[in-house]
């Protein structure tokens, strides 16, 4: 496993993690644990703040679908940078956090009349509608409510990614965005520009995730920018704001060669400032929503070995107590991911072992074919570059408890995201009173 961030090998061969010894974090916390590299998470921010703020007055705001909670949102805010949120639940999350609402940018292809009205009644910064529908609920909330609301318009370039297809959204076959192509993205412009309690602000596209080609990022901002000018031209309306979405990719396994952060803001900022002076038209203020090339790098999840099964000439299965339920990224996307095994790191790999998970589901498996020293009921697994997607992702299948997360930083551990535990499992769970007092019977009768 490729050692990131804080990562190194102590004197007792364990993996330390933020200063922290994995193994003694196993002790105190348990397993399954995600554990975030405080220093990481924030050099990452830095990283995006330096080359895209500081250089070009980029607005930068963190994807919290990636992972959030009320210390991230926190941090995030500490960074100077700003939150996309997808839901009422991370925009709530947000609001507990005391994000400053004005740099919230609210998401989503069908946001509810209850979330839109959330977002007007908190005053969120941007809320990128999605369709023409959204258009129309949006601005009749927000005449009941006496309220403007500031939009962005998320449009659909046709510029094709490098990744899977699930994770890869700018194509006009897609859930997301008004069509450019197909001359939605102008009916949209054009009833935007009608509606009396909607502001245009300007253009949103993302054309997907975990990507490493840039020109990528290059051809989506001239689409994008050709589309404004056709606009202007049209309309007379020039878009402010161009929203250029996220989507750089991180290292996960070998192969994955992740482009630096200034590299992509200059080769997207780039393309943005050439066409604005081909077409004669102010620079509008850019923004970027970077969220996996944060987070996902800071991340790792440590796991305990538990049953293992050798079935001689075809595979090792080694089973760890956690599984898809924490990551369920390997099982919908095919996602390969590094391991090492954390309280015994000077042993060199002994054997080709594939890592199952423990819920009851055969696709349930981590890691397949991975080279290891030879596990042993107890060991401790580390998985890297689990901090995006993962717990943002993770499920109660099977009934499992969330685990836990730390944030590790300078040989201390903070608890920020506490164990789910059996009670939290049947917290909701209401027992209809008719059931009741046949239980009741039942039990007296005996
Ligand atoms: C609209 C939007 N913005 C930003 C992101 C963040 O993408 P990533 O985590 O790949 O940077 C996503 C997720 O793909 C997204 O859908
Ligand atoms: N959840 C995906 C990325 C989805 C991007 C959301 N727009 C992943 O784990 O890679």
């Amino acid at each position: 496993m490729r050692l990131q961030g804080t990562m190194r090998v102590n004197d007792k061969n364990h993996l330390e993690i933020g200063g922290c010894d994995t193994v003694d974090l196993v002790r105190e916390f348990g397993t399954p644990l995600y554990v975030i590299d405080e220093t990481m998470f924030r050099q990452n921010c830095r990283a995006y703040y330096r080359a895209f703020t500081e250089e070009h007055g980029v607005e930068v705001i963190y994807a919290s679908k990636t992972l959030s909670n009320l210390a991230i949102c926190t941090i995030v805010q500490q960074e100077g940078l700003g939150l996309d949120v997808v839901s009422g639940g991370e925009l709530y999350t947000a609001a507990k956090a005391r994000f400053p609402m004005e740099c919230i940018y609210f998401h989503g292809n069908n946001k509810s009349p209850e979330e839109l009205r959330l977002a007007l009644e908190y005053k969120v910064g941007r809320i990128m509608v999605d369709n023409l529908y959204e258009l129309e609920l949006l601005n009749a909330i927000a005449g009941e409510l006496g309220a403007q609301a500031k939009i962005m318009l998320r449009l659909s370039p046709g510029v094709e990614a490098h990744t899977h297809e699930y994770i890869k959204t700018g194509q006009i076959d897609s859930k997301f965005g008004l069509a450019i192509e197909n001359g939605m993205a102008m009916s949209g412009v054009k009833r935007a520009l009608e509606l009396p309690n909607i502001v245009l602000k300007g253009f949103h596209c993302h054309i997907g995730s975990q990507i490493f080609e840039l020109q990528s990022y290059a051809h989506a901002a001239e689409v994008m920018m050709t589309f404004v000018n056709v606009v202007y031209r049209e309309t007379g309306y020039a878009a402010e704001e161009l929203n250029l979405g996220g989507g750089l990719g991180i290292y996960y396994c070998q192969g994955d060669q992740p482009r630096p952060v200034k590299e992509y803001a200059d080769i997207m900022i780039g393309a943005v400032k050439a066409k604005a002076a081909e077409f004669d038209l102010p620079v509008p203020k850019v923004i970027v929503e970077p969220g996996r090339s944060i987070s996902g790098p800071a991340g790792s999840t440590l796991y305990t070995v538990g049953a293992i099964k050798d079935i001689p000439g075809i595979r090792k299965y080694v089973s760890v107590d956690g599984g898809m339920g924490d990551n369920p990224r390997p099982a919908l996307y095919q996602s390969k991911y590094e391991a090492c095994v954390a309280n015994r790191m000077n042993e060199e790999p002994a054997e080709k072992v594939s890592i199952a998970g423990k819920c009851c589901e055969s696709g349930d498996m981590l890691i397949w074919d991975i080279e290891l020293p030879q596990l042993q009921p107890g060991d401790i697994l580390a998985v890297s570059s689990t901090g995006a997607y993962n717990y943002s992702m993770s499920m109660n299948y099977n009934r499992l408890p969330r685990p836990a997360m730390v944030l590790v930083n300078n040989g201390r551990a903070d608890l920020i995201v506490r164990r789910e535990d059996y009670a939290d499992l049947i917290r909701n769970d209401v027992t209809p009173e008719r059931l009741c007092s046949t239980v009741v019977k039942l039990a007296s009768s005996r």
